[in-house]
């Protein structure tokens, strides 16, 4: 279980996050929605140690880990698949898988994780750099996931891709969780991230003002209703 408890963190004087409370159950698929600018990286990047939280407290498991080092925390199986990809351009396909399984922990084979990518499969000596942006962000929810994180944070992973290869990738999240795995996605996807997503949170003004169940056909048009109403409010 991840807890977030009374998170502030910021870049300049006025905090970006203020105060936010949340807990990532196991085996959940949870959608942090909001629009541009704020914070969804920010929060991403707080709980793995990329940025100082000013306040507050980030656990797992009841294990105090707030501004853990980033390796040290993906050992523990805390992995953020990062907006813009962040591959290594000039390594392979397969030189980049390897690469995600620095972590040492049990999880997916290369094998299982091209099974679910197969375009990765026909395209392992294919320079990261020289890919489509669908499919280097393919390669980075993969790399991510040889990794075998027990929570799998994912910024923006619709991002560039087809719709037919967005379902296709939040299905992905949906078959991860029922092994355990918490699946976190920060989109602005709302309308792919409530379909996937059994939890929605609401990101605006530095904290979170909306959470809700994205269980049925009525949660989900429940967290885009409210998802409208809040932009529009601000
Ligand atoms: N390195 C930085 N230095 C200063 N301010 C920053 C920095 N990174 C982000 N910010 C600011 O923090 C706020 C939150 O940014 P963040 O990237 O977390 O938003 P986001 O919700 O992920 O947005 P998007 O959906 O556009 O990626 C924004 O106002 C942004 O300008």
């Amino acid at each position: 279980m991840l807890e977030i408890k009374n998170l502030t963190v910021g870049y300049i004087a006025e905090p970006v996050l203020r105060d936010l409370s949340v807990t990532f159950d196991d085996g959940d698929v949870v959608a942090v929605l909001g629009p541009n600018g704020c914070g969804k990286t920010t929060l991403l990047k707080a709980i793995v140690g990329l940025i100082p939280v000013r306040d507050g407290k980030v656990e797992l498991d009841g294990a105090d880990v707030t501004g853990g080092r980033t390796e040290k925390l993906a050992r523990e199986g805390l992995v953020v698949s990062p907006e813009g990809r962040r591959l290594f351009g000039g390594l392979t396909v397969m030189e980049n898988l390897r690469a995600g399984r620095f972590t040492g922990r049990a999880g997916p084979s290369i094998d299982d994780v091209l099974d679910i990518f197969p375009r990765l499969k026909e395209r392992l000596d294919f320079k990261a750099s020289a890919m489509s942006g669908g499919e280097q962000q393919m390669l980075a929810v993969a790399r991510a996931l040889v990794g075998g994180p027990r929570v799998l944070m994912l910024d923006e992973p619709s991002l560039g891709l087809a719709p037919k290869m967005v379902h296709q990738l939040f299905e992905v999240f949906r078959t991860l969780a029922n092994d355990g795995r918490t699946i976190i996605i920060a989109e602005q996807n709302v309308i792919e991230a409530t379909r996937v997503a059994r939890t929605c949170h609401i990101l605006t003004g530095g904290t979170f003002r909306f959470t809700g169940p994205s269980l049925t056909a009525d949660d989900q048009a429940t967290v885009q209703r409210t998802y409208s109403d809040l932009l529009a409010l601000n």
